[in-house]
């Protein structure tokens, strides 16, 4: 028998779904989105992704094979290698510098996610911390292929976030997130039912904490 990751977000549905299809998102691909609510989001996520790198080193740490070393590696060359050299170039043309990055306070929202994901893989074994860090990776991976299929989407210079889309369909972040899902499938498959239901509610809590990093980004919230 046995489980795999898709049986995370279907067991999550509804939360799956209002992450990856939310307002944000989905004014992002229109073009619509306020400059004002992308760059209080663009801030933030640079905060989130030295949190992110971070925990990616907390599963380098708690890697007992060289296979799980080299998937943390993976993981944490995502977020630092693809998203944040490219994050800082955004962050420019937008008008943050890095005395502005370094220099800013952190939302409750993003406090809230780093801080749940360091915790969760601090007290659990590397699955809880994979499977925490799993709606980051995937979850993007996803929204960008999502984006493409809609309607809505506007790409090219019509947008002015078209560059974020490119980002998260480019093919590096897509096979990122392959790994980290073929990683989560041959664990997955190993796991009880019991031990299922307690890792679908570490991913349900992560995919409610993107949610409302989301939420905090059209509210523009500190
Ligand atoms: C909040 C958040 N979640 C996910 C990702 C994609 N790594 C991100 N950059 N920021």
């Amino acid at each position: 028998m046995g489980y795999q990751f898709s049986d995370l977000t279907s067991a999550c549905e509804q939360d799956w779904h209002a992450y990856i299809k939310h307002d944000f998102v989905r004014q992002l691909g229109a073009g619509t989105l306020e400059d004002g609510a992308f760059r209080h989001y663009l801030k933030q996520d640079y905060l989130f992704l030295i949190h992110f790198g971070r925990a990616y080193a907390l599963a380098a740490y708690k890697s007992a094979s060289l296979a799980d070393l080299r998937q943390a590696l993976e993981g944490m060359k995502a977020i630092i290698d693809i998203e944040l050299d490219l994050h800082i170039e955004f962050c420019r043309q937008w008008g943050i510098s890095e005395d502005d990055l370094a220099a800013l306070p952190e939302a409750r929202a993003t406090l809230a996610y780093t801080r749940y994901v360091l915790d969760t893989g601090s007290r659990g074994d590397l699955l809880d911390l994979h499977v925490a860090l799993s709606p980051c990776l995937v979850g993007y991976g996803e929204i960008a292929r999502w984006l493409n299929a809609q309607p809505f989407t506007r790409r090219g210079a019509d947008n002015p976030f078209d560059a974020w889309i490119a980002m998260y369909e480019g093919e590096e972040f897509q096979q990122a997130m392959q790994a980290e899902i073929a990683w989560l499938d041959a664990r997955l498959a190993e796991v009880s039912p019991a031990r299922f239901a307690e890792l679908k509610k570490i991913f349900n809590d992560a995919t409610r904490l993107e949610i409302d990093f989301w939420q905090m980004g059209l509210d523009r919230a500190d």
